[in-house]
Protein backbone atom coordinates (compact mmCIF):
# COMPACT_ATOMS: atom_id res chain seq x y z
CA UNK A 1 0.00 0.00 0.00
CA UNK A 2 1.28 3.57 -0.76
CA UNK A 3 2.22 5.03 2.48
CA UNK A 4 0.63 8.11 3.12
CA UNK A 5 2.29 11.66 3.48
CA UNK A 6 1.54 15.41 5.05
CA UNK A 7 -0.24 15.68 1.94
CA UNK A 8 -2.96 13.86 2.93
CA UNK A 9 -3.15 14.88 6.26
CA UNK A 10 -5.09 17.57 7.76
CA UNK A 11 -3.61 18.73 10.73
CA UNK A 12 -5.65 21.68 12.05
CA UNK A 13 -6.11 21.93 15.69
CA UNK A 14 -5.66 17.82 16.21
CA UNK A 15 -3.01 16.44 18.22
CA UNK A 16 0.12 15.27 16.10
CA UNK A 17 2.17 12.68 17.28
CA UNK A 18 5.80 12.94 15.79
CA UNK A 19 8.56 10.27 16.18
CA UNK A 20 11.28 12.01 15.08
CA UNK A 21 15.22 10.85 15.28
CA UNK A 22 16.93 13.41 17.49
CA UNK A 23 19.44 10.80 18.56
CA UNK A 24 22.88 13.12 19.12
CA UNK A 25 25.91 13.24 20.02
CA UNK A 26 26.31 14.87 23.69
CA UNK A 27 29.36 16.69 25.39
CA UNK A 28 30.65 15.21 28.42
CA UNK A 29 28.29 17.54 30.76
CA UNK A 30 25.37 15.94 28.31
CA UNK A 31 24.49 19.34 26.52
CA UNK A 32 24.13 18.29 22.10
CA UNK A 33 27.64 18.05 20.91
CA UNK A 34 26.15 18.24 17.11
CA UNK A 35 22.57 19.58 16.05
CA UNK A 36 22.33 17.96 12.58
CA UNK A 37 19.07 15.29 13.43
CA UNK A 38 17.29 18.27 14.75
CA UNK A 39 17.65 20.34 12.12
CA UNK A 40 16.81 17.72 9.97
CA UNK A 41 13.27 17.71 11.52
CA UNK A 42 12.25 21.73 10.97
CA UNK A 43 10.11 20.75 7.90
CA UNK A 44 8.18 18.02 9.06
CA UNK A 45 7.70 20.20 12.60
CA UNK A 46 7.27 23.67 10.75
CA UNK A 47 4.70 22.23 8.39
CA UNK A 48 2.90 20.45 11.11
CA UNK A 49 2.98 23.94 13.45
CA UNK A 50 2.29 25.93 10.20
CA UNK A 51 -1.00 23.85 9.92
CA UNK A 52 -1.68 24.86 13.00
CA UNK A 53 -1.42 21.13 14.47
CA UNK A 54 -0.91 19.77 18.59
CA UNK A 55 2.24 18.11 18.46
CA UNK A 56 3.65 15.93 20.84
CA UNK A 57 7.53 15.10 19.81
CA UNK A 58 8.68 11.41 20.61
CA UNK A 59 12.50 10.35 20.49
CA UNK A 60 14.98 8.40 21.45
CA UNK A 61 18.32 9.11 22.69
CA UNK A 62 20.95 7.17 23.69
CA UNK A 63 20.66 3.28 24.58
CA UNK A 64 20.36 2.48 28.13
CA UNK A 65 23.66 2.24 30.16
CA UNK A 66 25.18 4.17 27.56
CA UNK A 67 26.77 7.69 28.47
CA UNK A 68 24.46 9.15 26.06
CA UNK A 69 21.44 7.88 27.37
CA UNK A 70 19.60 11.28 28.55
CA UNK A 71 16.44 13.44 28.79
CA UNK A 72 15.52 15.33 26.10
CA UNK A 73 15.18 19.27 27.84
CA UNK A 74 18.26 20.15 25.66
CA UNK A 75 16.88 18.83 22.48
CA UNK A 76 13.66 20.87 23.44
CA UNK A 77 15.37 24.07 24.05
CA UNK A 78 17.39 23.84 20.99
CA UNK A 79 13.93 22.82 18.71
CA UNK A 80 12.66 25.83 20.36
CA UNK A 81 14.87 28.17 18.92
CA UNK A 82 15.10 26.35 15.08
CA UNK A 83 11.55 26.41 15.06
CA UNK A 84 8.81 29.79 14.74
CA UNK A 85 6.72 28.02 17.06
CA UNK A 86 6.77 27.34 20.94
CA UNK A 87 8.60 24.17 21.74
CA UNK A 88 7.82 23.26 25.65
CA UNK A 89 9.54 20.24 27.32
CA UNK A 90 7.32 17.56 29.32
CA UNK A 91 9.53 15.38 31.54
CA UNK A 92 6.81 12.46 31.44
CA UNK A 93 6.01 10.12 27.76
CA UNK A 94 3.07 8.76 28.27
CA UNK A 95 1.88 9.39 32.12
CA UNK A 96 -0.97 11.44 32.99
CA UNK A 97 1.72 14.52 33.00
CA UNK A 98 2.48 13.62 29.23
CA UNK A 99 -1.36 12.96 28.44
CA UNK A 100 -2.27 16.75 30.11
CA UNK A 101 1.07 18.45 28.35
CA UNK A 102 -0.72 16.95 24.79
CA UNK A 103 -4.50 18.36 25.79
CA UNK A 104 -3.46 21.97 26.75
CA UNK A 105 -1.40 22.46 23.80
CA UNK A 106 -2.90 24.80 20.74
CA UNK A 107 -2.61 24.82 17.80
CA UNK A 108 1.12 26.05 16.66
CA UNK A 109 2.60 24.63 19.52
CA UNK A 110 5.03 21.61 20.07
CA UNK A 111 5.85 19.49 23.52
CA UNK A 112 8.95 17.18 23.13
CA UNK A 113 8.26 14.08 25.37
CA UNK A 114 10.83 12.67 27.30
CA UNK A 115 13.01 10.08 26.23
CA UNK A 116 11.23 6.99 25.20
CA UNK A 117 13.79 4.78 25.98
CA UNK A 118 13.14 5.71 29.67
CA UNK A 119 10.54 3.38 29.77
CA UNK A 120 11.84 -0.73 29.16
CA UNK A 121 9.33 -1.67 26.67
CA UNK A 122 10.72 0.36 23.86
CA UNK A 123 14.09 -0.55 24.26
CA UNK A 124 12.33 -4.21 22.82
CA UNK A 125 11.47 -5.20 19.28
CA UNK A 126 7.54 -6.18 18.78
CA UNK A 127 5.35 -7.68 15.70
CA UNK A 128 3.71 -4.12 15.42
CA UNK A 129 0.06 -5.50 16.75
CA UNK A 130 1.97 -6.60 19.84
CA UNK A 131 3.83 -3.04 20.03
CA UNK A 132 0.05 -1.48 20.04
CA UNK A 133 -0.22 -3.22 23.11
CA UNK A 134 3.03 -1.85 25.22
CA UNK A 135 2.15 0.62 27.72
CA UNK A 136 3.63 3.65 25.81
CA UNK A 137 1.49 3.40 22.63
CA UNK A 138 -1.90 1.87 24.50
CA UNK A 139 -1.93 4.76 27.21
CA UNK A 140 -0.67 7.81 24.57
CA UNK A 141 -2.44 6.76 21.72
CA UNK A 142 -5.96 7.82 23.18
CA UNK A 143 -4.45 11.80 23.56
CA UNK A 144 -3.24 11.01 19.85
CA UNK A 145 -5.62 12.01 16.50
CA UNK A 146 -2.91 11.02 14.27
CA UNK A 147 0.90 9.91 14.21
CA UNK A 148 3.76 11.28 11.70
CA UNK A 149 6.99 9.01 11.49
CA UNK A 150 9.76 10.94 10.06
CA UNK A 151 12.36 8.79 12.05
CA UNK A 152 14.10 7.45 9.44
CA UNK A 153 17.61 6.65 11.01
CA UNK A 154 15.22 4.79 13.55
CA UNK A 155 13.18 3.08 11.14
CA UNK A 156 14.82 -0.32 10.95
CA UNK A 157 14.50 -0.78 14.74
CA UNK A 158 10.41 -2.70 15.39
CA UNK A 159 10.05 -0.71 18.80
CA UNK A 160 6.55 0.18 20.02
CA UNK A 161 7.38 4.25 19.42
CA UNK A 162 7.96 3.21 15.63
CA UNK A 163 5.93 0.62 14.42
CA UNK A 164 2.76 0.63 17.37
CA UNK A 165 1.06 3.39 16.63
CA UNK A 166 -0.04 2.96 12.85
CA UNK A 167 -1.98 -0.10 14.64
CA UNK A 168 -4.09 2.98 16.79
CA UNK A 169 -4.27 6.01 15.01
CA UNK A 170 -4.17 6.83 11.14
CA UNK A 171 -0.52 7.17 10.47
CA UNK A 172 1.55 9.27 7.36
CA UNK A 173 5.11 9.43 6.76
CA UNK A 174 7.22 13.11 7.41
CA UNK A 175 9.27 14.65 5.24
CA UNK A 176 12.36 13.84 6.29
CA UNK A 177 10.95 10.09 6.04
CA UNK A 178 9.53 10.54 2.44
CA UNK A 179 13.04 12.22 0.79
CA UNK A 180 14.76 9.32 2.38
CA UNK A 181 12.78 6.71 1.16
CA UNK A 182 12.48 8.18 -2.06
CA UNK A 183 16.20 8.64 -2.93
CA UNK A 184 17.57 5.51 -1.12
CA UNK A 185 14.16 3.61 -2.58
CA UNK A 186 15.33 4.71 -6.39
CA UNK A 187 19.28 3.83 -6.10
CA UNK A 188 18.57 1.90 -9.05
CA UNK A 189 17.63 4.90 -11.57
CA UNK A 190 19.91 7.18 -10.82
CA UNK A 191 22.40 8.01 -13.45
CA UNK A 192 25.36 4.91 -14.34
CA UNK A 193 27.68 4.10 -13.86
CA UNK A 194 27.67 3.60 -10.20
CA UNK A 195 30.07 3.84 -7.88
CA UNK A 196 29.86 2.40 -4.52
CA UNK A 197 32.96 3.52 -2.24
CA UNK A 198 32.70 1.30 1.01
CA UNK A 199 34.76 1.61 4.26
CA UNK A 200 34.33 2.70 7.75
CA UNK A 201 34.33 0.07 10.70
CA UNK A 202 31.39 -1.92 10.87
CA UNK A 203 32.76 -4.16 8.26
CA UNK A 204 29.80 -7.33 7.99
CA UNK A 205 27.72 -4.06 7.30
CA UNK A 206 29.58 -2.71 4.00
CA UNK A 207 30.68 -6.19 2.68
CA UNK A 208 26.86 -7.10 2.68
CA UNK A 209 26.50 -3.30 0.96
CA UNK A 210 29.24 -4.07 -1.83
CA UNK A 211 27.82 -7.90 -1.82
CA UNK A 212 24.55 -6.20 -2.66
CA UNK A 213 25.42 -3.61 -4.99
CA UNK A 214 27.81 -6.17 -6.79
CA UNK A 215 24.91 -9.05 -7.37
CA UNK A 216 22.55 -6.44 -8.44
CA UNK A 217 24.70 -4.57 -10.78
CA UNK A 218 23.77 -1.68 -8.57
CA UNK A 219 27.33 -0.49 -9.18
CA UNK A 220 29.72 -1.23 -11.58
CA UNK A 221 32.71 -0.34 -9.48
CA UNK A 222 32.94 -1.16 -5.95
CA UNK A 223 36.27 1.12 -3.69
CA UNK A 224 36.88 -0.33 -0.60
CA UNK A 225 38.51 1.93 1.99
CA UNK A 226 39.01 1.81 5.79
CA UNK A 227 39.16 -1.18 7.99
CA UNK A 228 36.76 -2.85 5.03
CA UNK A 229 39.80 -2.48 3.17
CA UNK A 230 42.50 -4.13 5.51
CA UNK A 231 39.80 -6.64 5.34
CA UNK A 232 39.47 -7.35 1.53
CA UNK A 233 43.61 -6.91 1.30
CA UNK A 234 44.19 -9.51 3.84
CA UNK A 235 41.49 -11.61 1.71
CA UNK A 236 43.74 -10.93 -1.52
CA UNK A 237 46.61 -12.77 0.55
CA UNK A 238 48.20 -9.45 1.84
CA UNK A 239 50.47 -9.62 5.10
CA UNK A 240 48.11 -6.23 7.05
CA UNK A 241 50.55 -6.83 9.68
CA UNK A 242 50.05 -7.68 13.68
CA UNK A 243 48.29 -4.79 14.28
CA UNK A 244 45.53 -4.41 12.16
CA UNK A 245 45.21 -8.17 11.88
CA UNK A 246 44.68 -8.16 16.05
CA UNK A 247 42.04 -5.35 15.00
CA UNK A 248 39.96 -7.91 12.63
CA UNK A 249 40.21 -10.57 14.91
CA UNK A 250 39.31 -8.81 18.21
CA UNK A 251 36.04 -7.78 16.20
CA UNK A 252 35.26 -10.77 14.89
CA UNK A 253 35.72 -10.30 11.90
CA UNK A 254 37.59 -13.11 10.74
CA UNK A 255 34.60 -14.55 8.55
CA UNK A 256 34.69 -11.79 6.67
CA UNK A 257 38.01 -12.49 5.11
CA UNK A 258 36.13 -15.09 3.88
CA UNK A 259 33.46 -13.50 2.43
CA UNK A 260 35.47 -10.61 1.09
CA UNK A 261 37.53 -13.56 -0.88
CA UNK A 262 34.61 -14.73 -2.45
CA UNK A 263 33.67 -11.39 -3.52
CA UNK A 264 37.04 -11.19 -4.92
CA UNK A 265 36.67 -14.41 -6.89
CA UNK A 266 33.35 -13.66 -8.52
CA UNK A 267 33.97 -9.73 -9.03
CA UNK A 268 37.79 -9.01 -8.54
CA UNK A 269 37.62 -7.09 -11.97
CA UNK A 270 34.81 -4.49 -10.59
CA UNK A 271 36.19 -4.62 -6.56
CA UNK A 272 39.30 -1.83 -6.53
CA UNK A 273 41.54 -2.22 -3.63
CA UNK A 274 44.35 0.31 -1.67
CA UNK A 275 47.58 0.37 -3.16
CA UNK A 276 48.79 2.59 -0.80
CA UNK A 277 48.43 2.69 3.17
CA UNK A 278 49.42 4.99 5.88
CA UNK A 279 50.77 4.49 8.98
CA UNK A 280 51.48 6.04 11.85
CA UNK A 281 55.86 6.04 12.75
CA UNK A 282 57.33 8.55 15.07
CA UNK A 283 54.43 10.39 15.61
CA UNK A 284 53.89 10.88 11.47
CA UNK A 285 51.93 10.17 9.26
CA UNK A 286 54.28 7.19 6.65
CA UNK A 287 52.98 5.78 3.21
CA UNK A 288 53.58 2.72 2.54
CA UNK A 289 53.05 0.66 -0.80
CA UNK A 290 51.16 -2.51 -0.30
CA UNK A 291 53.53 -4.37 -2.16
CA UNK A 292 55.85 -3.38 0.57
CA UNK A 293 53.46 -5.01 3.58
CA UNK A 294 53.59 -6.16 6.62
CA UNK A 295 54.42 -3.04 8.57
CA UNK A 296 56.21 -3.15 12.12
CA UNK A 297 54.57 -5.23 14.09
CA UNK A 298 53.41 -2.48 16.15
CA UNK A 299 52.25 -0.22 13.20
CA UNK A 300 48.35 -0.30 11.67
CA UNK A 301 46.82 0.80 8.94
CA UNK A 302 44.98 3.75 9.36
CA UNK A 303 44.06 5.49 6.25
CA UNK A 304 44.52 4.51 2.59
CA UNK A 305 47.20 6.36 0.60
CA UNK A 306 47.99 9.18 -1.83
CA UNK A 307 48.19 6.97 -4.97
CA UNK A 308 45.56 5.06 -3.76
CA UNK A 309 43.01 8.46 -3.61
CA UNK A 310 44.14 9.49 -6.99
CA UNK A 311 43.60 6.21 -8.34
CA UNK A 312 39.91 6.19 -6.73
CA UNK A 313 39.66 9.71 -8.07
CA UNK A 314 39.88 8.76 -11.45
CA UNK A 315 37.45 6.12 -11.26
CA UNK A 316 35.26 8.50 -9.42
CA UNK A 317 35.31 11.23 -12.66
CA UNK A 318 33.78 8.83 -14.55
CA UNK A 319 31.07 8.48 -12.53
CA UNK A 320 27.04 8.97 -12.55
CA UNK A 321 26.37 8.39 -9.06
CA UNK A 322 28.60 7.77 -6.18
CA UNK A 323 27.66 6.06 -3.36
CA UNK A 324 29.46 6.60 -0.14
CA UNK A 325 29.52 4.73 3.05
CA UNK A 326 31.83 4.86 5.93
CA UNK A 327 35.25 7.05 6.63
CA UNK A 328 38.38 5.77 4.03
CA UNK A 329 40.66 6.26 7.47
CA UNK A 330 40.44 7.03 11.07
CA UNK A 331 39.95 10.99 9.73
CA UNK A 332 38.88 11.83 13.40
CA UNK A 333 43.15 12.47 13.74
CA UNK A 334 44.04 14.89 11.25
CA UNK A 335 47.32 13.05 10.58
CA UNK A 336 44.41 10.29 8.69
CA UNK A 337 42.63 12.20 8.00
CA UNK A 338 43.49 12.67 4.25
CA UNK A 339 42.25 9.57 2.78
CA UNK A 340 38.89 9.99 3.72
CA UNK A 341 38.96 14.04 2.25
CA UNK A 342 40.37 13.32 -0.99
CA UNK A 343 38.07 10.22 -2.05
CA UNK A 344 35.21 12.45 -0.42
CA UNK A 345 36.30 15.17 -2.41
CA UNK A 346 36.25 13.58 -5.51
CA UNK A 347 33.03 11.54 -5.22
CA UNK A 348 31.08 14.82 -4.44
CA UNK A 349 31.92 15.75 -8.03
CA UNK A 350 30.13 12.87 -9.42
CA UNK A 351 26.51 13.52 -11.39
CA UNK A 352 24.84 12.49 -8.20
CA UNK A 353 26.17 12.19 -5.13
CA UNK A 354 24.83 10.12 -2.25
CA UNK A 355 26.06 9.70 1.60
CA UNK A 356 24.92 7.65 4.39
CA UNK A 357 26.66 6.63 7.59
CA UNK A 358 26.71 8.84 11.02
CA UNK A 359 30.21 9.39 11.05
CA UNK A 360 30.58 9.55 7.22
CA UNK A 361 28.19 12.29 7.20
CA UNK A 362 30.24 13.58 10.22
CA UNK A 363 33.27 14.08 8.30
CA UNK A 364 31.66 15.84 5.90
CA UNK A 365 30.28 18.21 7.56
CA UNK A 366 33.88 18.33 9.75
CA UNK A 367 35.50 18.72 6.47
CA UNK A 368 33.10 21.09 5.24
CA UNK A 369 32.40 19.60 1.93
CA UNK A 370 29.57 20.08 -0.33
CA UNK A 371 28.06 19.64 -3.48
CA UNK A 372 26.57 15.82 -1.56
CA UNK A 373 23.28 15.25 -3.49
CA UNK A 374 21.75 13.05 -0.70
CA UNK A 375 23.30 13.81 2.85
CA UNK A 376 21.29 10.11 4.65
CA UNK A 377 20.17 11.47 8.36
CA UNK A 378 20.31 7.62 8.49
CA UNK A 379 23.76 4.95 9.69
CA UNK A 380 21.80 1.48 10.54
CA UNK A 381 18.67 2.52 8.21
CA UNK A 382 20.39 3.96 5.13
CA UNK A 383 22.85 0.67 5.17
CA UNK A 384 19.80 -1.40 4.86
CA UNK A 385 18.37 0.50 2.68
CA UNK A 386 21.33 -0.21 -0.08
CA UNK A 387 21.31 -4.10 1.34
CA UNK A 388 17.71 -4.04 0.02
CA UNK A 389 16.04 -4.63 3.23
CA UNK A 390 12.69 -3.82 4.05
CA UNK A 391 12.48 -1.32 7.40
CA UNK A 392 10.08 -2.38 9.91
CA UNK A 393 9.04 0.86 10.41
CA UNK A 394 8.21 1.46 7.26
CA UNK A 395 6.37 -1.56 6.60
CA UNK A 396 4.24 -0.53 9.71
CA UNK A 397 3.75 2.77 8.04
CA UNK A 398 2.10 0.42 4.82
N1 LIG B 1 41.85 1.85 9.01
C1 LIG B 1 41.09 2.06 10.09
N2 LIG B 1 41.43 1.54 11.30
C2 LIG B 1 40.65 1.74 12.39
N3 LIG B 1 39.50 2.46 12.38
C3 LIG B 1 39.12 2.99 11.20
C4 LIG B 1 39.88 2.83 10.01
N4 LIG B 1 39.24 3.46 9.02
C5 LIG B 1 38.13 4.00 9.56
N5 LIG B 1 38.05 3.74 10.86
C6 LIG B 1 37.03 4.18 11.83
O1 LIG B 1 35.73 3.84 11.37
C7 LIG B 1 34.80 4.63 12.10
C8 LIG B 1 33.54 4.88 11.31
O2 LIG B 1 33.05 3.69 10.75
P1 LIG B 1 31.48 3.36 10.69
O3 LIG B 1 31.36 2.11 9.93
O4 LIG B 1 30.90 3.45 12.05
O5 LIG B 1 30.95 4.60 9.81
P2 LIG B 1 29.46 5.07 9.47
O6 LIG B 1 28.74 3.94 8.81
O7 LIG B 1 29.55 6.37 8.71
O8 LIG B 1 28.84 5.43 10.87
P3 LIG B 1 27.58 4.87 11.70
O9 LIG B 1 27.50 3.41 11.43
O10 LIG B 1 27.94 5.21 13.10
O11 LIG B 1 26.35 5.57 11.22
C9 LIG B 1 35.52 5.90 12.44
O12 LIG B 1 35.48 6.09 13.83
C10 LIG B 1 36.96 5.68 11.96
O13 LIG B 1 37.94 6.13 12.86
O1 LIG C 1 21.58 6.61 15.69
C1 LIG C 1 20.93 5.74 15.10
O2 LIG C 1 21.41 5.00 14.20
C2 LIG C 1 19.46 5.63 15.42
O3 LIG C 1 19.05 6.68 16.25
C3 LIG C 1 19.15 4.29 16.05
O4 LIG C 1 19.81 4.18 17.26
P1 LIG C 1 20.08 2.72 17.90
O5 LIG C 1 21.12 2.08 17.01
O6 LIG C 1 20.54 2.98 19.30
O7 LIG C 1 18.77 1.98 17.83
Amino acid sequence: MPIRTLDDLAAADRAVGVRVDINSPLTDDGRLADDARLRAHVDTLAELLGDDARVAVLAHQGRPGGDEFARLESHAERLDDLLEFPVSYCDATFSQDARDAIAELDGGEAVILENTRFYSEEYMEFEPPRAAETFLVDRLAPALDAYVNDAFAAAHRSQPSLVGFPERVPAYAGRVMEEELAVLGAIDETPTPRTYVVGGAKVPDSVMVAEHALEHDLAEDVLVTGVVANVFLAAAGVDVGRESTAFIHDRGYENEIARAGDLLAEYGDRLHLPVDVAVERDGERVELSTDDLPPADDEALLDVGSETVAAYADVLAETGTAVLNGPAGVFEDDKFADGTRGIFEAASGAVYSIVGGGDTAAAIREFGLSGFDHVSTGGGAALRMLTGEELAAVEALR
